[in-house]
């Protein structure tokens, strides 16, 4: 599904900061948004999802925002919070992914049959009992993750999925991400790690003071040393070693190595 924003603009009450995007289209797939604090990456994830009330046009495919959430709000468009202490409220795990197929009056073996399958995929089943507040941070936002993966909507919006992951973690969503692209799903994460930015080699934005400052790939933007340097941002630490070691081509991720 394609998202087409059409001059884009919000403003929050008493703060000199302005989100302003004229024309962006987030097509299927992955696009990561990047930038320094404050660039207004949250800003604009909730705006994609309806949470904030905005002057312009956000389409889906074709049809405007309002009334594709009016479809169901559950199957269009999952999102997850930066802190999961924001999302999680149910007083088990199981329960937290299995709310929201209830909220869409799914059969309960069929929500019985999700859950238990999301838990596994996530690595969550032994925890299925507990108060998801008894998780480890890392496991909380596995859970987050979980409760969206178990609705399979259409579009995904994640704000930065990968924050107090572990290794394993990190790699199992990468892996989940990499079958979310294959399946066609759009989905838009925030990310402050440019070495996975790097090994997903998706498209990505980089915002800065509320408005896009680069639109592309990930190389194009890490071997541009003036982008960097305005957007005070640090190329992946592969890419910083292979230029010390003068590689004719740097490369970007361990993957290009091997
Ligand atoms: N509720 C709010 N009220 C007033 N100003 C806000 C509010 N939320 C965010 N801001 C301000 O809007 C600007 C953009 O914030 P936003 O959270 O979108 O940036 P971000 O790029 O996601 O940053 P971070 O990487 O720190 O999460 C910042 O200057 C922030 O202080």
């Amino acid at each position: 599904m394609e998202i087409t924003i059409k001059n884009l603009q919000y403003s929050y009450p008493g703060s000199p900061f302005s989100l302003n995007l004229p024309e962006y289209v987030f097509a299927p797939g992955l696009t990561t948004l990047i930038g320094q604090n404050g660039a207004g990456k949250s800003t604009l994830l909730k705006a994609v999802a309806g949470l904030i009330d905005f002057d312009g046009e956000i389409d889906f495919d074709g049809e405007n925002l309002q009334d594709f959430l009016a479809k169901g709000r559950l199957t269009k468009i999952g999102y997850t919070f930066q802190d999961p202490n924001d999302q999680l409220f149910n007083s088990t795990v199981y329960k937290e992914v299995a709310w929201g197929l209830e909220q869409l009056k799914m059969p309960e073996d069929e929500v019985e049959k999700r859950t238990i399958s999301t838990l596994d995929k996530l690595g969550l089943t032994e925890f299925k009992g507990l108060n998801p507040y008894d998780l480890s941070l890392s496991d909380k936002k596995l859970l987050t993750l979980a409760t969206v993966l178990a609705l399979d909507p259409a579009i995904y919006l994640f704000d930065e999925p990968l924050m107090c992951l572990d290794y394993p973690s990190r790699q199992l969503v990468s892996q989940l991400f990499n079958e979310l692209i294959n399946e066609g799903k759009t989905i838009i994460m925030i990310c402050h790690d440019m070495d996975w930015v790097a090994e997903m080699g998706s498209r990505i934005c980089v915002m800065a003071g509320g408005q896009v400052a680069y639109d592309g790939l990930p190389r194009g933007f890490f071997e541009n040393e003036q982008l960097l340097k305005e957007n005070g941002l640090l190329p992946p630490r592969v890419y910083q070693l292979s230029k010390m070691l003068n590689m004719a081509t740097p490369c970007l991720s361990l993957a290009e190595i091997q």
